[in-house]
């Protein structure tokens, strides 16, 4: 059946399909601009940044201008090939307590407010970065952390010596929840899958109330059903790309002072913290992550020297 129009919304400059250990050619491969059918793909220009220009501030121009410069790699650069963050375009921070601070400033008082906990967010390009700030974060909040350890099972009952507990317990995989789910009342949490759509989506935030030993007592802070309280059980969650088979049965949570830049992707923040020690590796992950605020006061980014790279595959954008 031919004819049918279909309206496809998008913006090359921001980063593309994860292909797990795959290289810049992978990733280029896997893109729309990559298939047979781009060539009949007729495209249209959206010219301003509404996020920006909501601000409604005489900066918001500059502010929007200086965000293409970087989702287009338009920036000088250093002979290391790192373009220099300048104080127009964010506040340059030196080290991580700063970056905390001037995101989370005041948390224990303000964490009552759900709104301000919704609107901000520190964004790093690594899970690995993600935990620790988290972490961090987490240690600030009053009360005792509850840990919960999830039951990993091979499901080919012929593998279960090849793969032993212990090893599928270090697995940490990206999706999937970690074996050692470490909360505290009171930390907002990200929903890691689809529980009832549209009201608990992959992605939804909630604030924990209570930890019980078989399930956590949450109210959802984004979303349709915002205010409502709900119950988070515990889920098997099997991976799908690894060579074998195995089930975790976890709560489908993480914690969300802190996520990655690619699961920011989307969302609009009024404060956001980008901490670059460990430099983006992959095609718009810089322009992605400053491009989630509105304006320069509310972007503060953790740089050595005010410098990282910014990776940018021209060729996605000719
Ligand atoms: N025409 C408009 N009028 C008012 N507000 C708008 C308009 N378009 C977008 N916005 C606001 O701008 C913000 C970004 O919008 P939206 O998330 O739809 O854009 P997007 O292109 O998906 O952004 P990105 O891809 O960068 O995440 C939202 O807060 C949205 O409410």
């Amino acid at each position: 059946m031919g004819g049918m129009v279909v309206l496809l919304a998008g913006d090359f400059r921001q980063t593309l399909p994860v292909i797990t250990k795959g290289t810049p050619a992978d990733e280029i491969n896997a893109c729309l601009k990559a298939s047979t059918l781009w060539v009949h793909v007729k495209t249209f220009s959206l010219s301003t940044n509404m996020r920006v220009q909501l601000h409604n501030d005489v900066q918001s121009g500059q502010y929007a201008a200086a965000l293409l410069k970087i989702g287009e790699d338009r920036m000088a650069k250093d002979g290391n090939g790192m373009i220099t963050l300048d104080r127009e375009f964010c506040n340059v921070v030196h080290n991580p307590d700063d970056l905390n601070n001037f995101v989370y400033s005041e948390l224990l008082t303000n964490m009552r407010n759900r709104d301000w906990l919704c609107e901000r967010a520190i964004l790093a390009p690594t899970n690995e970065m993600v935990g620790q700030i988290n972490e961090q974060i987490m240690s600030r909040v009053e009360g005792d952390i509850v840990e919960f350890l999830s039951v990993d099972t091979v499901m080919d009952t012929e593998q279960v010596t090849s793969y032993p507990v212990e090893f599928l317990n270090s697995l940490e995989l990206s999706g999937v929840p970690s074996h050692k789910l470490r909360l505290k009342v009171g930390v907002p949490v990200l929903l890691m899958r689809n529980l009832d759509a549209p009201r608990l989506c992959n992605g939804t935030r909630l604030q924990v109330t209570h930890l019980g030993r078989n399930i956590v007592k949450a109210i959802i802070m984004t979303g349709m059903a915002k205010g409502e309280n709900v119950l988070i059980p515990r889920i098997p969650i099997i991976p799908t790309d690894l060579p074998f088979q195995f089930k975790r049965l976890q709560f489908p949570l993480k914690i969300a002072f802190a996520m990655t830049i690619n699961k920011a992707q989307g969302q609009t923040l009024k404060v956001a913290g980008i901490n670059l020690e460990k430099s983006c590796f992959s095609h718009g992950q810089l322009y992605v992550a400053c491009s989630r605020v509105s304006s320069p006061q509310n972007l503060h980014v953790l740089a050595r020297e005010g410098k990282t790279k910014n990776i940018v595959y021209k060729n996605v954008l000719q």
